[in-house]
Parts: structure tokens; sequence; C-alpha cells
């Protein structure tokens, strides 16, 4: 059992009281109802659900800073996918722990993630007692050979996953983006996500480049292009990016159920253009927030994703009101776990025990009123103690999960391989 005392919750001082992975209760707990619980004390701190990142690429911490400043293409074609050629387990292992460290110590708990090797991952993901999704990356080319192949390794992955039975480690299927995987491989996604019951996470109109190769190939917008075959139904989906997009898109997206991850600062570094929240929010679509991966970001501090984006959308549109404050946090916490389908992103009784305690002495915190006000646009990220499943995973800005200094000594080591 863990109490956290007189921490300021959902707006007013409470305890919150859990039990195994749960939250049991919210409000005053007396002496009687615990037994042996660790006390933290809440009294000059704020508890807020834990972030939920909808967009990752997490062992791409390694590529920070290798390729700025160029545009999507070229990024991938040209640095990119050349020195992914060179990853391992191994090097996916310390990756995903510093990146994993980055985001404990940044208030996110949960991320939605695509990439290769995911033994390595999902390893350090265990370690780490974070919460993810992970999904294997799929790219077929448009050749059959390859199609194959990946489809074996997404069903060998989503076996080995389901093979850890940890809670906190689900799977999914990642195909790419429709310019980079064939409609039979789409397809076949289709039937094995409802085989496996388990969701897809892919790329979608980043680009009006990409948007331009899949029409010159389909004579579809890439929405439509996937609807014309049955790729949304029955299956829950999360979309990256979504940039540039027709009405007749929008309806699709709406009638699907889509969920969006919204990615607005790796969008405005690759140059790749700003997507129409507001205009997505107005039809009730489900919006998420993620940062992508540190080769186009260059963090995965979910806190400067809520930010940008409950300010973008005011200067775009000439609008203050559009994406407000609460409107913002919400995309990070409760949408982001209705699109992966977890009870958390709030903190109510029942609820999984993802919970973020943030110390309100910092400067940038006073005065100590309009505390979501200050989240959203003040905040800069560094919280104090992190709560994930039930467990303490950083306590007074120490994180007990996993040897720091060990994971920034490798994380070196990694790169030097990957550059070389
Ligand atoms: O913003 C992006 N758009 C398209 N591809 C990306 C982006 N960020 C990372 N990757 C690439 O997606 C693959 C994982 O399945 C990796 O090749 C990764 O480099
Ligand atoms: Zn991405």
């Amino acid at each position: 059992m863990i109490l956290i005392k007189d921490a300021f919750v959902n707006g007013k001082r409470q305890d919150i009281l859990i039990e195994g992975n749960k939250i049991k209760k919210i409000g005053e707990v007396k002496k009687e109802e615990i037994e042996n619980a660790e006390i933290i004390d809440g009294k000059n701190k704020i508890a807020i659900p834990g972030l939920i990142n909808t967009h990752t690429h997490i062992p791409m911490t390694l590529f920070r800073g290798v390729a700025d400043d160029l545009p999507l293409m070229e990024w991938l074609n040209n640095y990119i996918w050349p020195m992914e050629a060179k990853l391992n387990e191994e090097i996916v292992y310390w990756g995903t722990l510093l990146g994993c460290i980055e985001m404990v110590r940044s208030g996110t708990t949960t991320f939605n993630d695509m990439y290769f090797f995911l033994e390595g991952i999902a390893k350090a993901v265990d370690e780490s007692g974070m919460r993810a999704v992970l999904a294997y990356g799929m790219i077929d080319l448009f050749d059959e050979e390859k199609r194959e192949k990946e489809i074996k390794n997404a069903e060998k992955y989503i076996n080995y996953i389901n093979s850890l039975n940890n809670s906190r480690i689900m799977p999914a299927l990642g195909p790419h983006a429709p310019y980079t995987c064939s409609k039979e491989l789409l397809m076949e996604v289709n039937s094995l996500a409802k085989k496996y019951n388990v969701p897809i996470h892919i790329h979608m109109n980043e680009t009006l480049d990409e948007i331009k190769m899949v029409k010159e190939k389909t004579g579809m917008e890439p929405f439509v292009y996937l609807n014309s075959f049955g790729f949304f139904d029955g299956v829950r989906v999360i979309t990256a990016h979504c940039v540039h997009l027709t009405d007749e898109e929008i309806k699709i997206m709406k009638e699907k159920n889509i969920n969006v991850s919204h990615n607005p600062i790796s969008n405005l570094k690759l140059a790749s253009g700003i997507a129409p929240i507001p205009k997505l929010l107005n039809e009730g679509i489900n919006i998420t927030l993620g940062t992508d991966g540190c080769g186009s970001n260059n963090n995965l501090n979910l806190f400067e994703e809520i930010k940008v984006s409950a300010i973008l959308h005011k200067g775009v549109n000439l609008n203050p009101t559009v994406v407000k404050a609460e409107t913002a946090f919400n995309f990070a916490t409760k949408n982001g776990a209705k699109a992966l389908n977890i009870k958390a992103g709030e903190i109510k009784e029942g609820y999984l025990a993802d919970i973020v305690l943030i110390n309100l002495d910092k400067p940038y915190l006073y005065p100590k009123e309009n505390i979501m006000s200050h989240l959203v646009y003040a905040f800069n990220g560094f919280v104090d103690d992190v709560i994930i499943d039930g467990n303490i995973v950083m306590r007074d800005g120490k994180i007990l999960t996993v040897d720091e200094e060990k994971v920034y000594e490798k994380a070196e080591e990694m790169y030097e391989i990957l550059r070389s």
C-alpha cells in the first residue's frame, strides 16, 4: 500500500490510497484503513495522472541531434534508415532505457511505440517500470518477400509480448505508413489485429510529398485509399500526425473512430505542417499527443507538446479559445488512455495507480493558484515523484528502478557503434 497524504488532487487537498496496482481511495484516509503503507507527504505537491505519449520510436534517443534541419524524406532515406541498419537488440535496449529515464523524469508513465528489436525494448520497459504498448514497425516497400517476412515478425513479436505476461507491456501492430507498406500488407495487418485483438499504430498524412506518392499510386488520398479496402473496420487504430487532411478523410476518421496522435513539435521541426486540430475537435475526434522519436523532436518531454498544442492552434487560427489549457492537458492524459484502452489518465478510484507528483516550490509555479494553467503554460516538465502500476519508480527526483549513470555511459558506447 502507498498513501499519498494531503496532496492537491482534482482541485482540492486529499489523500490517495493505492493498493496493488490501483487507486483504492481518494479523500480522507484514516489510520485504520492502512496497514504498513508507505507514506508520501503530499503537502506541498500536486498529484496529476501520469502522461501518456501516443507516438514514439523509443530507441531513437540515440539518434538525438544526428540529423537536424531536414525534410522527412531526406531525413529518413539519407540519415535515419542507414543508421538504423546497424541496430541490434543491445543497442535498442540501452536506447530504450535512456528514453524511459527521460519520460519518467518528465512525468510520462505510458508510451505507445513503433520500432524494431522488440525484445530489447520490452526488457528495458520491464526493468524501468513503465507502461507501454509496443508495435513492431513493418515496412515492405511493396516487395512480396519482405511482406511475408514482416508479417512473420509482427506475429512473432505479438506472441513474444503476450508470453511475458506483464500487464504493463501490451502488443500492437505497426505498419509504418501507406507510402512504405503495400495494400496486401495492410490488409493482412487488419486481419491480424482482429485475430490477436491488438490495436494498429500507423503514420498517416504527415507530409504533402507522401500524400502525393499515395495519390499517384492509387488515385486516392491515404485515408480514402485505406478505407477502400476496409483497413479501419473492426479494429482500434491510432494514427500519428494527420497533418494534411481533406474533408472526405476527416469524415472517414470520424466514422471509423480513429484516434489521432498529434505530434506538433516533430511536424514543425521536419517542416511537415500543422495538423487541423480545432477542426478535428469539432468533429469529436479523439486527439492525443505524441513526441515522435528523438531524431525529430528532439526530446520526450510531453509537457512541451501540451504547451505547443495549446498555443500553436491559437496562433494559426487567430483565435485564443481553440484548444484551451484543460483540453490540451486532456490530450496527454484522458484521451491517450482512451486511445490505448487503459483505465488510466485520471486520478479516480478503481483506476490504475499511474500518478505523478510535482513539488510546487518552483519559481514558475507561483502564485500557487490556477494550477491547470501553470501545468500547461508555465511548467517545464521536471517532476518529483512517479508511481506506475502502484510501484514507486521515482521518489524525490531519484529513479529507483534503473542505474542512471550506467545507462548514460552505455548510451555513449552504443552511439559510437551507430556512428562508426
Ligand atoms: O516522423 C516520422 N515519419 C515517418 N517515419 C518515422 C518518423 N519518425 C521515425 N520514423 C521511422 O519509423 C520507423 C519505425 O517503424 C523507423 O524506421 C523510424 O526511423
Ligand atoms: Zn513517427
